[in-house]
This record gives structure tokens, sequence and C-alpha cells, in this order.
């Protein structure tokens, strides 16, 4: 499964791209208890029993299929993806675990309508579907929910799949900061006024043509009105690199709840993002085309 990077600045829980940064997951039914064994990152960080995300979301997973958990279960996971940093960690733990329970259900990862169930399930564990779709689906995703009204009302999560123009070239500044997308939620207010609300749909809407076709549009397309200001005394550093870079001429946001920062660099816009972003670990991506990668023993 891949990591992913949400929001695009103004995307607001529906718009998430896949990066090219994997985690391995493996599972295996076995006769009776439950072990868990976590390397890279999370490894020593994480619970290795039955609270550990990816087993829990297995368990959702199994619930949802209507099927009972297997009498034991062995679990290794290798993750490459940083925590808490804005790149997509726990949704990429979350379709893992989701993934792998519906293959060992007896399901085809390869099939549309297995996608779409972990998608749906993935997203719905997570709360907002856009880093979850990425994981799953790869490439650019724009997700969206039956209903459009009420918080507390059930969801089912769809997604459609845009291919991004092949100038973008995604490049994450990531910080040594963490910070808790729980935490980063709690600084965003309930509403906001309907203007507001108007300019950011149009933002969002010109995204999804900018990143697929016409690139030279994305600093206007990753300009957002819901969340970065509100959150910028969360990530005050990566706030200030958001602005040196887009004062360079360079497309950038704060990559998911942050602090992460993710410039949408042309090819040829990549040597002012390495002069602007000095200091931070500086990683020059791709964007995978496909998500979830069953792999044969
Ligand atoms: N591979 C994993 N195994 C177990 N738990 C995980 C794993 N990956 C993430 N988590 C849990 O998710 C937490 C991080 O989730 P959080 O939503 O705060 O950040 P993120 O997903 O990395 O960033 P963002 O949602 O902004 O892209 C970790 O602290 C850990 O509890
Ligand atoms: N849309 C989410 C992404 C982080 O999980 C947020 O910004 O809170």
């Amino acid at each position: 499964m891949p990591a992913s990077t949400a929001n695009l600045g103004p995307g607001f829980d529906s718009i998430g791209m896949a990066l090219d940064v994997w985690d391995d997951a493996r599972a295996e039914v076995t006769d009776g208890g439950l072990v868990v064994e976590a390397r890279g990152n999370g490894a020593g960080e994480v619970p290795l029993d039955g609270s550990h995300l990816v087993v829990r979301s297995m368990r959702a997973a199994w619930e949802a299929l209507d099927v009972a958990p297997p009498a034991g279960l062995e679990l290794r996971y290798t993750g490459a993806v940083p925590h808490s940093r804005g790149m997509g960690s726990s949704a990429t733990a979350i379709v893992a675990g989701v993934a792998l329970a519906t293959a060992l259900a007896g399901h085809e990862l390869d099939d549309a309508a297995t996608l779409a169930f972990v998608n749906d399930v993935a997203s719905s564990i997570e709360g907002h579907p856009d880093n979850a779709s990425a994981s799953v689906y790869g490439s650019v995703t724009v997700s969206w929910a039956d209903v459009l009204e009420g918080p507390d009302a059930p969801r089912d999560w769809h997604t459609a799949v845009l291919r991004p123009h092949p100038d973008v070239v995604p490049v994450v500044i990531v910080p040594a900061q963490r910070l808790s997308t729980a935490t980063a939620r709690a600084a965003l207010p309930e509403s906001v006024p309907l203007a507001v609300a108007a300019r950011n749909s149009g933002r969002a809407a010109l995204l999804a043509h900018a990143i697929t076709t016409e690139p030279s549009l994305l600093m206007p397309a990753t300009l957002d009105a819901l969340h970065q200001e509100h959150r910028r005394s969360a990530y005050p550093d990566s706030m200030a690199l958001v602005d040196a870079l887009r004062d360079a001429g360079v497309p950038a946001v704060i990559s998911g709840a942050g602090p992460t920062v993710l410039a949408l660099a042309s090819r040829f816009a990549l040597s002012a993002v390495h002069d602007v972003a000095r200091g931070g670990e500086v990683l020059e991506l791709s964007v995978p085309t496909h998500g979830i990668t069953p792999m044969s023993r």
C-alpha cells in the first residue's frame, strides 16, 4: 500500500494523491493466538496486540463482510510511511488491514467490486476518504459520500480516479516534528461562511483540471480557504515554507494534516524547491498509478 497526501490545498477531506513510498503487510491464519510483528517506521511505538490499527481494521472488515474472524492470526508489517507527518500512515495501515482481511475471506483484490468495498470500509474507519482512497487506487483520487448532510449520517464512500499530468512532480519536505491528525482537526471551525465555501469549491474544481490537464494553473488551483490558515499555529514553520515556496512561484500546500509540505513542482521548478527548502528532508517522489498491490507468496 502506498503513502498518500491529502487535500492538495482546497480538496479538504476529498482529494488525495498516492505517493511512491510503500508499506508492506503480510498475514497468515493460524490455529490460535495473535502474533503481530512491526518493522520499520512505527516499530517500538505501535502496540503488538489486538489494539494494533491493522488488526482492528481487519476485524472491522470481517464484521462488514459478516465473516467470523479466524481462530489465530500472524501479522507482519513493515512500515516505510512516516507516522503523524501528513503522509497518510494511518490510512495506509487501515487499507492494509481491510485488504488483508478481505483477501483472507476469499475475495480477489484486483476485482473492482472488492476494491470498492475496501475503499468504503477503510474510508469509514479513517473517518474521511482522501488518504484511504489514494492508497487503495493510486493516482489522484476524488471521493464523495452518498449523503451530503448530517455529520453522523451513515456514509457510503465512492471514488473517481484521475491521472495526474506527467509534468507534475510531487516533492515532500518532511519535518522531524509530528502532529496527529486529531490535534490538527481540533483546530478547525465547525462551520465557514457560504462565500468562503463557494470560493473553495471553485478552487477544488480547478484543481481537478489543473493537476490532470493544465499544470500551469496549479498556483491558483492549490489555494485553500478551509483548513491551512486555521492550523497555522500548529505548524508555523511548515506554513512559512509554504509561503516561501509560493513566493518563489512553486505551488505548495500542507500535506494532509501536516506538518509535511507538498510542492507540486514542474520538472523545471525542482531546483527552486531545493533552494527554498534547504534544511528539511526533501524527497522527490512519483505518483504510483496503482494502489494496493497483492503479492503472491
Ligand atoms: N503501520 C501502523 N501500524 C499501527 N499503527 C499505525 C500505523 N500507521 C499509523 N498508525 C497509527 O496512526 C497514528 C498516526 O495517524 P495520524 O492520522 O495522526 O497521522 P498520519 O496518518 O500519519 O497523517 P495524515 O493523516 O495527516 O496524513 C500513529 O501514531 C499510529 O497510532
Ligand atoms: N483531510 C484530512 C487529511 C489528514 O488525515 C485533514 O486535513 O484533516
